[in-house]
């Protein structure tokens, strides 16, 4: 029978430690759920790219790493109760066998619910975390030596430093 993973995060840029995460993953599993989450933000701080436009980032950045597994992307709105968040993500998903988090509420959710949840390590954390990216961002850094070239090109497409530096 096919084993099938599902992965939620906001990917808020989609970035290198995402793809160690991912290549991690199709280790374990023949097919990746990649879910897409608070899909309905945008524009935010800790939020700035449509669900969309993360879409594309994973979708090219997938792509580009030349595996096997088939991957579906998968938005995925929040929703105000978190007792029923599991109930909600399965509804939206293809069916799933094993849920990866590291974050400590999405752990809870799902183990609560009879979910089996496995945790994936961080690779160098320290610069591969969405919050260090944004604000590098925002204040003229190099980023781009810490997400794939599909996401620079994609962020380059939606002028996305322009937005991120407007909305911080
Ligand atoms: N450097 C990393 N190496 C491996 N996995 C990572 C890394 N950073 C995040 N992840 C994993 O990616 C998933 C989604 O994470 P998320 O989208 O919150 O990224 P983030 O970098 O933590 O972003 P933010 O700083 O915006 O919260 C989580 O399961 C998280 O554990
Ligand atoms: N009640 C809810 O809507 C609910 C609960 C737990 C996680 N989530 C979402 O799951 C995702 C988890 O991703 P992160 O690990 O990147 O935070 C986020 O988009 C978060 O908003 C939503």
């Amino acid at each position: 029978m096919t084993t099938r993973g599902l992965v939620i995060g906001r990917f808020q840029p989609f970035h290198a430690g995402h793809a160690h995460l991912v290549k991690e993953i199709v280790n374990d599993v023949d097919e990746l759920v990649f879910g897409i989450g608070s899909a309905g933000d945008s524009h935010t701080v800790r939020n700035p790219f449509t669900a969309g436009e993360r879409i594309m980032m994973a979708t090219k950045s997938i792509e580009a790493m030349d595996i096997e597994t088939t991957v579906y992307t998968v938005p995925i709105e929040d929703l105000n109760r978190n007792s029923v968040w599991v109930s909600h993500v399965e509804s939206m998903s293809p069916r799933f066998d094993i849920a990866y988090s590291n974050n400590p509420l999405v752990v809870r959710l799902f183990t609560e619910s009879g979910v089996e949840v496995r945790q994936t390590p961080m690779y160098n954390r320290d610069v591969l975390k969405g919050s260090e990216i944004r604000e590098r961002m925002v204040e003229g850094e190099a980023w781009e030596p810490h997400v794939p070239d599909a996401v620079v090109e994609v962020i380059e497409e939606i002028d996305g430093i322009q937005r991120v530096q407007a909305v911080s």
